[in-house]
């Protein structure tokens, strides 16, 4: 059975994507309030990070933005599948606190590694090779962050980054020796895949 439909998944998802949606449209009615803390991937974005990782087999899984965990549950589903993990980052204290809690709820903290601080300070001790990544931390750290990620990819490793910018994504849509890359999800999702 995948590991995504497990009822402790399902119901901790089903909470946290609930509460995000209350939480997105209260806040968004206080034009002063930033949105960031209160958006994550969708349930489709989600299933779709978890089709990918799952059907890669990834093992080793680096995400940036971590938040309170819900991609990276979709990211630890697909761990446990493939008997990987996830090391995933996250700068704010209180988040990590949360995420940790979340994925207590779903069963999957055993499969995750959360770095706390700066990705930009903690991705160096990500172990290779990784077969997948997740970008959706501050946009104009993704060049950056994956700098310090590319020398540890596996030969066909995924690589996907939720809202990137166009110098981002234009890096991966014109890179064609090494990638091939398409976006979806309406834009928001970039997927490019690394052939060495
Ligand atoms: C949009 S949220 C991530 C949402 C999450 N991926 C999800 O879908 O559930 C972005 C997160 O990146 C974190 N972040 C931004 N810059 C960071 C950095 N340099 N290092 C670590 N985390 C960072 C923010 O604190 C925020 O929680």
């Amino acid at each position: 059975m995948h590991t995504l439909n497990n009822r402790s998944v399902q119901d901790t998802l089903q909470r946290l994507h609930q509460l995000f949606r209350e939480q997105f449209e209260k806040r968004s009615k206080e034009s002063s309030t930033n949105l960031d803390a209160y958006t994550s991937v969708s349930e489709d974005e989600g299933k779709l990070l978890y089709f990918l990782a799952d059907y890669a087999q990834a093992q080793n899984i680096v995400e940036f933005g971590g938040s309170f965990g819900i991609s990276t549950i979709y990211l630890a589903a697909a761990a446990q599948n493939n008997g990987g993990m996830v090391t995933t980052t996250e700068m704010e204290p209180n988040k990590v606190a949360a995420a940790q809690g979340n994925l207590m709820d779903a069963g999957l903290l055993e499969y995750v590694n959360i770095l706390m601080g700066d990705a930009l300070n903690t991705l160096h001790s990500a172990k290779s090779p990784i077969d997948f990544v997740f970008l959706d931390g501050a946009k104009e750290l993704y060049m950056p962050v994956f700098n310090i990620l590319r020398k540890k990819l596996s030969h066909r490793a995924v690589i996907t980054a939720y809202n990137a910018d166009a110098e981002f994504s234009g890096y991966f849509m014109n890179a064609k020796d090494n990638f091939t890359a398409v976006k979806l999800m309406e834009g928001r999702l970039l997927v490019a895949y690394y052939y060495e």
